[in-house]
């Protein structure tokens, strides 16, 4: 993929008939009128990418991007690279929170390797390496312009098998030490904002390491000046695989009509990403929770989402977004097996 080629990609809005089709039905349930809130309008808006009144959701996964960043050797994660391998190692044995999640939701867990730093391959990641892990963005740019293209190309591409499977729903999430501080340095470039509106203490951090890490975001943003508009830039700089591979999912589920969960703060700044880069994309994305993490309300604000969970998750993985799976199930019931106010009227 070219800056060129991903320019030119163009979204198809989803279906407004068919989001009014599906209005009329949870209208015609025997409920007050809209009683379901904001889970009826996310069922219509799947509905709506679907073409169909038979909204199904039941062939679902999680697509974890796994990715290493230089900026750990800062120290500002409490971990180091080491993490990433082992936590992905237990990925693959079914033994994290998201796989255990998972597996009670009834959806599939796609853990890709899309840039570990450990060089032995972990069996049963899905293989999709772009480097061994990202520079230092202290020190250099994170990556080169070919290799965030290559991982956004990964995502999209991720989508598209998932499509050919079939799939009717797709979650984000991600697994990659660091990932907080590329997330919360893109989250300020790409929003106009300070470090310190943007930083906080990711999977845990001394309040000395948390300083640090606030200085460390700082440093580049003085260092590189970005624009808000420069999204590839501002990704290949102080950005990671993970969120770029994220953004080609979110592209991927726009481009081939699936909707796609947004997790937490990672999840969050590659949706923005890829709808700064594929304008419209957002239209086929669905929040989830509001991450701990303060960059994370600024992000779906700037998004105009509106997460429905907001239980200070701050785990990553894709868990928030599963969690949602398991929402939606309950709440189709009701839009599947309730009675009508016709049913009600003809029995009066
Ligand atoms: O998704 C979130 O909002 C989130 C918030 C805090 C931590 N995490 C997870 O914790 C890891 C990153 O934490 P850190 O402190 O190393 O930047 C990474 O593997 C994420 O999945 C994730
Ligand atoms: C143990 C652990 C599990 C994780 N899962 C996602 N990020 C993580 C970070 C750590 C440290």
């Amino acid at each position: 993929m070219t800056k060129e080629s991903l320019k030119e990609l163009k979204i198809n809005k989803p279906s407004k008939e068919q989001r009014q089709r599906v209005k009329a039905v949870w209208d015609g349930i025997a409920k007050p009128v809209n009683g379901l809130g904001q889970f009826e309008g996310i069922i219509a808006q799947i509905g709506a990418i679907a073409e169909t009144t038979e909204v199904d959701i039941s062939k679902r996964a999680v697509i974890v991007m796994c990715a290493d960043n230089g900026v750990v050797e800062e120290g500002i994660s409490h971990y180091g690279y080491e993490m990433t391998a082992i936590i992905a190692g237990e990925l693959v044995k079914g033994t994290t929170s998201v796989s255990r999640m998972a597996l009670r939701a009834n959806a599939d867990v796609l853990p890709v390797n899309i840039g570990i730093h450990q060089e032995e391959e972990i069996t049963g990641l899905i293989q999709r390496r772009v480097a061994f892990g990202t520079k230092n963005f202290r020190q250099e740019p994170a990556m080169s312009e070919e290799e965030a293209l290559k991982a956004i190309e990964i995502g999209i591409e991720t989508v598209r098998e998932c499509k050919e499977r079939g799939y009717s729903i797709l979650a984000t999430g991600e697994l990659g030490m660091g990932n907080t501080t590329t997330s919360s340095a893109m989250a300020a470039a790409l929003l106009g904002c300070l470090a310190e509106d943007v930083t906080g203490v990711g999977a845990g951090l001394s309040k000395e390491a948390f300083v640090h890490k606030h200085e460390v975001i700082k440093e580049a943003l003085e260092k590189y000046q970005f624009q808000k508009e420069e999204t590839l830039r501002t990704l290949k700089t102080v950005g990671g695989l993970d969120i770029a591979g994220l953004a080609g999912v979110f592209i991927g589920g726009a481009l081939y009509h699936i909707p796609v969960v947004i997790d937490g703060v990672i999840s969050a700044v590659a949706a923005l990403t890829a709808e700064r880069l594929v304008p419209g994309a957002k239209e086929y994305m669905i929040p989830s929770h509001l991450s701990k993490e303060p960059a994370a309300k600024k992000l779906l604000e700037e998004l105009d989402l509106h997460p429905v969970i907001d239980a200070s998750l701050a785990l990553g993985e894709g868990t928030g977004a599963v969690l949602m799976f398991s929402l939606l199930d309950t709440v189709l019931s009701v839009y599947e097996g309730s009675s009508t106010f016709d049913d009600i009227n003809s029995s009066l």
